[in-house]
């Protein structure tokens, strides 16, 4: 279903933006295209015209500062709302062609990681990752279920809260636990929505070695939205810098840092300060 593209998108982006040097290696599929996507709220233009491209395999930081529309371009990767103009092709399906129940289908082979977890505080951790089972695989079974999510739990290393509530769960915890329930439906592609917010710097960091984890055991292809730049340096194979709406710079982390440009010297300064 995926297209094998080369470096078209990231020429094309490139064209717009006067992105940095980065060229993906030759005869990557792109398993997410996205193409001068553009969406505003009213007269507040969220995304100007953003095009880009996620390969497979790869961890795509998407770096920003508060209110750049991060979150907005997640929704729109998603259908949970639909860009004003300009295309989103998810694992070869345009969005905005899918009747509901192709975009259901559609979902379940793209796991979302919440800023909040988005447990479900009346639910032990096994109800909870039970629960996409049988809501999308409509699997009952109890002899089905426990596996699986014993097996989910065992890759975010937390086999033991099986029968905790998410009360009882520190911050670090719960966002493992919503990492887990994600991954239950063995996604192809993974969504991340600031996923160290809110984190102290060694939670942050059990959580970013988590994200590669789970690419290596999992083979997924990653988005990883964040203005935490330490985890951008953990996570990402590219950077995209979002800023107005628009892909402003893009690289790895290591050609980024040099760039001489104010604004991103800032973020990448800070780094060096902190770490
Ligand atoms: N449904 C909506 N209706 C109106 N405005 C919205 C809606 N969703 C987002 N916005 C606005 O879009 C802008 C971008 O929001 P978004 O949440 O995408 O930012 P962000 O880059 O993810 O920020 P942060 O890093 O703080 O999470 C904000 O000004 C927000 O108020």
């Amino acid at each position: 279903m995926t297209r094998v593209v080369k470096d078209v998108a990231v020429k094309d982006q490139r064209k717009h933006t006067g992105a940095s040097a980065f060229l993906p290696p030759d005869d990557l599929k792109c398993v997410l295209h996205i193409e001068h996507l553009r969406k505003a709220f009213e007269e507040r233009v969220v995304l100007q015209d953003v095009t880009l491209c996620l390969f497979q395999g790869e961890n795509l930081v998407i770096l920003g500062r508060s209110g750049t529309g991060k979150s907005v371009l997640l929704k729109c990767i998603i259908g949970l709302i639909m860009p004003d103009e300009g295309t989103v092709e998810v694992l070869g399906r345009r969005i905005d062609t899918l009747s509901s129940r192709e975009l259901m289908e559609l979902r379940r082979r793209v796991g979302f990681s919440f800023q909040g977890s988005a447990l479900y505080d009346s639910m032990t951790v096994r109800e909870n990752l039970e629960f996409p089972l049988r809501r999308n695989l409509g699997i009952d079974d109890p002899r089905e279920l426990k596996p699986r999510v014993e097996e989910a739990l065992e890759a975010v290393g937390l086999s033991h809260a099986i029968d905790q509530q998410p009360s009882e769960l520190s911050g670090g915890m719960r966002k493992r636990i919503g990492i887990a329930r994600t991954l239950i439906l063995r996604p192809e592609i993974m969504l991340y929505d600031e996923p160290t917010a809110g984190l102290d710097p060694e939670t942050s960091t059990d959580i970013n070695d988590l994200i590669n984890e789970v690419r290596k055991v999992y083979h997924t292809s990653s988005i990883i939205i964040t203005h935490d730049i330490a985890c951008a340096k953990t996570t990402a194979d590219r950077i995209i810098f979002l800023k107005d709406g628009l892909c402003y710079n893009e690289g790895s982390f290591a050609q980024m840092s040099r760039e001489d440009d104010p604004l991103l010297q800032t973020f990448f300064n800070y780094f060096k300060v902190s770490s």
